[in-house]
């Protein structure tokens, strides 16, 4: 059998970049259409001079015409751009979009946070989220989901750290769920490569640490407390019933993601031992591949994951505080959404989880 051919919208810009960066040497995948939107008909070497495989590519528009008739199509796309388009995208094609159109399970968190048309949720491509337990005790995970899926919905980056961190102290109820807090040093291509706004500017950002979309703002939000709701094995309806304060600070690197979450313990966290608290994460993500639990007392750092999926994730107790912390650090482009895109994908296709990812980070 030949190999499966994948088009990429949004190819020009940096999510889409990295998703083509990893296809480039995916063993089943061979890269078909590239689509992008100002960059019509250039070559696109021009614009990813990294991947030369593609160099000689040439974008073409974002149309349906361009992009069907391919195995597999990933969307990466400004929010609110792939609603429509996706619903004209042929049936039998697998579909990954890595915005926000196809994660939010509820019109009402939609229209509070993102407004503009409303479409279907998808199936979610976070393999390693926790969605309740099974008769035995053992975690039931999203990757369940995942095989044979046709229209999988890429998490937001923030999403994927803050989740991944705190899920294991939620599903276990160690932590009060009405009062976490999550704070982010984030790397500023979570921004896309357009220079929206003068702060992107690198005259402004290279010597300052900047918040934005506090005070309960940020869109992720509500991602989060739906996966923290499915982590208890509820429903996305049952959200509410988590609350989430949510700082991300911009930071003068160019990726990464350093969650730190934290919340007061409940009567049964402080009720454990610190070596109790560490084994829960430990089995949380026993297994599970791309997500390593470092050793005790060592911290996660963005330096460590760059350019791959993994996600390292520590936990510690503040007696005093009797608060929990729980830290991930990711590479927001590769796990935070292409890498993860990549992992679902080969799940969804039968193959094995890791085909064409890698664990190894660039560092220093
Ligand atoms: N950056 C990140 O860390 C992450 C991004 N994502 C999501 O990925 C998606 C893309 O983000 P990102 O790569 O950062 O953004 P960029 O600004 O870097 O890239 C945007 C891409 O979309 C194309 N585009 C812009 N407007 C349109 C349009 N109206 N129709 C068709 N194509 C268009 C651009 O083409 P051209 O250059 O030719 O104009 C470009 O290829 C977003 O939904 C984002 O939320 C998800 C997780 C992490
Ligand atoms: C630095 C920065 O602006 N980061 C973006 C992250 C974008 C992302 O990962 O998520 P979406 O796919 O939901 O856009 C943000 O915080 O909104």
């Amino acid at each position: 059998m030949g190999k499966l051919t994948v088009a990429v919208a949004g190819a020009t810009g940096y999510a889409g970049g990295e998703a083509l960066r990893i296809l480039a040497t995916h063993p089943e995948c061979e890269v078909t259409c590239v689509a992008g939107h100002s960059s019509v008909g250039e070559r696109f070497g021009q614009f990813a001079p990294h991947i030369p495989q593609l160099a000689d590519l040439t974008v073409v528009d974002t149309t349906p015409e361009n992009l069907n008739g391919h195995d597999i199509i990933i969307l990466a796309l400004p929010h609110g751009a792939s609603g429509a388009l996706a619903a004209q995208l042929d049936p039998d094609s697998i579909v990954i979009d890595l915005g926000a159109d196809h994660r939010l399970e509820c019109k009402d968190a939609w229209d509070a946070f993102y407004g503009g048309d409303f479409y279907d949720h998808w199936t979610y491509g976070m393999p390693e989220l926790i969605t309740g337990k099974a008769a035995d005790g053992s975690y039931t995970r999203q990757r369940e989901n995942l095989p044979g899926a046709k229209r999988i919905a890429g998490p937001g980056c923030n999403v994927t750290a803050t989740t991944l961190a705190m899920q294991p102290a939620v599903a276990e109820g160690l932590v009060e769920p009405g009062a976490i807090v999550a704070d982010l040093v984030v790397g500023y291509s979570g921004a896309g490569k357009s220079l929206k706004k003068p702060y992107l500017l690198a005259s402004e950002a290279l010597q300052s640490a900047l918040p934005y979309s506090v005070a309960g703002r940020h869109r992720h939000i509500p991602e989060i407390l739906q996966n923290f709701a499915h982590a208890v094995g509820l429903t996305a309806a049952d959200a509410s019933r988590f609350r989430l304060g949510f700082t991300p600070i911009l930071a003068p690197m160019s990726r990464g993601i350093l969650a730190t979450v934290s919340a007061p313990l409940t009567e049964k966290g402080e009720s454990l031992a610190d070596d109790a608290i560490r084994a829960v994460w430990t089995k949380a993500y026993e297994g599970q591949d791309f997500v390593t639990v470092l050793p005790e007392g060592m911290l996660p750092a963005t330096g460590n994951v760059i350019g791959s999926n993994a996600a390292h994730i520590q936990v510690a107790v503040d007696h005093n505080a009797h608060r929990l912390y729980a830290f991930c650090a990711i590479d927001n482009l590769n796990r935070g959404t292409a890498g993860q895109a990549v992992e679902s994908l080969n799940i969804a296709l039968g193959l094995d989880e890791s085909t064409g990812l890698t664990k190894i980070g660039v560092a220093p």
